[in-house]
């Protein structure tokens, strides 16, 4: 089976994530997409980061009845920060029959020269790209890569966060069960 794996912080999980999640599931030769809550990304202040179990259920909550996703805490018990390659590393040696493949935006696929090991990652597993507005895909730096014209929302935890401390409404840009689950527990006031 070939599984997709979709970093981030997801601090909150958002319908953006989602989108390009279930995109991706059904438009490549990927058999599913675990998306995988990073305690924390080496490249991101941890400051406002919710704990991450939290953030995980709310990850959880997010694809509920989505056959083709699934949350993943593995990162939980990796050493922090945490590093993709040290990740992927883990997971092919933890199920050797499956074969891991990286999703990513071509905003971090620029950033990808500054990730730890990225000639490790590039050599051993290949990367479905989708294009975000502002960061074309000019280098490939010789990774096996697939662009994809994924569906886009223009929506980030960060402003979903602002809006909760402002006493906005979320609904719609997060599944009404994470909306719903982020209010009774307070979370991001
Ligand atoms: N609306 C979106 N559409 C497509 N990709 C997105 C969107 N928002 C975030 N991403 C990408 O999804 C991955 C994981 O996202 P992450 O958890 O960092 O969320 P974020 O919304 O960018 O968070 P924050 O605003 O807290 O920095 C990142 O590679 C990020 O670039
Ligand atoms: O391995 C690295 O060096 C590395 C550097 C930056 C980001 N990452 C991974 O990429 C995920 C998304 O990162 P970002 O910065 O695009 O939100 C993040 O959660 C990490 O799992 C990994």
């Amino acid at each position: 089976m070939k599984i997709g794996l979709y970093f981030g912080s997801f601090n909150p999980i958002h319908t953006g994530h989602l989108i390009i999640a279930n995109y991706v599931a059904y438009n490549t030769d990927l058999d599913k997409v675990w998306l995988v809550v990073s305690p924390q990304n080496p490249l991101k202040p941890s400051s406002t980061l919710l704990n991450e179990h939290h953030r995980f259920h709310l990850a959880e909550l997010a694809v509920e009845g989505a056959s083709r996703l699934r949350a993943s805490n593995i990162e939980f018990s990796l050493p922090r920060p945490s590093y993709t390659i040290d990740t992927l590393t883990y997971l092919t040696e933890k199920f050797p029959t499956q074969e891991f493949a990286i999703i990513m935006g071509s905003d971090s696929f620029q950033n990808l020269p500054r990730w730890k090991n990225y000639e490790q990652l590039i050599k051993h597993y290949p990367i479905y790209v989708y294009k975000r507005p502002g960061h074309e895909v000019t280098d490939t730096y010789g990774a096996r890569v697939e662009i994809l014209e994924a569906p886009l929302l223009d929506i980030s935890s960060t402003s979903i966060r602002q809006w909760i401390q402002e006493g906005k409404s979320i609904r719609y840009l997060v599944p009404d069960n994470v909306a719903a689950y982020i209010l009774e527990n307070n979370y991001y006031k």
